[in-house]
């Protein structure tokens, strides 16, 4: 088992946990999907995972065993060198979470030294390396790009490549494809699905739309109000949800023609 989460309940400062009672469990290369309606606590989750909640956030209770060690128990430090490598995070635009007036490559080759990648032949082959797995055409080029020169697509194969680059065991993608076009979600879902089956790595991706958790997840998470509503296989949640709630989630799944299902 990679990651094992049991009773956890997250505080933001002083305040009573805005999320409790979380438990799951995700075996390498699995695909686990939390959906729920904005504010249910899905991204609070996952920054969780990768010990990095803002303002004064914390794990306030429950356990989670990364690799049979208790992370709780670990340093600070041990969270750090384990970011990147072990578990790393794609967000919902990576173009804006990168420099505007810098090149792709001098941030991306940035980004490899930070984590202890300093030789510049094994780094430049390692950005081409990645750029060319998520099928992106003429990653030189690329490199000397910037961001506002790549469409909203072509930015997120470029995240997923940076997250990728040190394969690490966990990918949390966080509404990887909210910020796209229709078509260029179904082709980053199955970027996604495709780093997976290469590399065996378990994802947990985060979104508001149950169709791309249909598509991609092993697992279902339904959350609301920062409790689970309902965990379960995809096809058991899909095909026999029990909670109204998920009822209602997938009553609003778009599908082509703007009709739902
Ligand atoms: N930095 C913060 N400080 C205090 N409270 C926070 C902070 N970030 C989130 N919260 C609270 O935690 C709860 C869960 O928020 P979270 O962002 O995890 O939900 P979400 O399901 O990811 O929503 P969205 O889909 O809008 O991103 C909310 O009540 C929110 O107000």
């Amino acid at each position: 088992m990679l990651l094992e989460i049991k009773d956890l309940g997250i505080a933001y400062g002083k305040a009573e946990p805005v999320v409790r009672h979380v438990s799951f469990t995700l075996d390498q290369g699995e695909i686990l999907a939390i959906v729920g309606e904005s504010g249910s606590g899905k991204t609070t989750v996952i920054r969780a995972i990768q010990h990095v909640l803002p303002g004064g956030g914390h794990i306030a209770e429950g356990t989670m065993i990364f690799e049979g060690e208790d992370t709780r128990k670990q340093s600070a430090e041990k969270h750090r060198s384990l970011d990147g490598k072990d578990v790393s995070m794609i967000f919902q635009d990576s173009g804006a979470m990168m420099n505007p007036i810098r090149p792709i490559g001098v941030q991306f080759r940035e980004y490899l030294a930070l984590h202890g990648m300093t030789d510049e032949k094994e780094a430049h082959q390692r950005m081409v390396d990645m750029l060319s797995m998520v099928r992106l055409p003429d990653p030189e080029q690329i490199l000397k790009s910037y961001t506002f020169e790549l469409s909203g697509g072509m930015r997120q194969r470029v995240g997923i490549a940076m997250a990728m680059a040190f394969h690490p065991k966990l990918l949390l993608a966080d509404e990887p494809t909210s910020a796209l076009d229709v078509t260029t979600q179904a082709a980053i879902v199955k970027e996604m699905m495709e780093v997976r089956k290469k590399m065996n790595t378990a994802i947990i991706i985060v979104t508001h739309n149950m169709g791309v958790a249909a598509y991609m997840a092993d697992r279902i998470m339904v959350m609301r109000q920062g409790r689970v509503v309902e965990y379960g296989k995809a096809e058991d949640v899909i095909y026999h949800p029990k909670e109204d709630y998920t009822k209602m989630l997938l009553a609003a799944v778009p599908v082509l023609g703007g009709e739902t299902a």
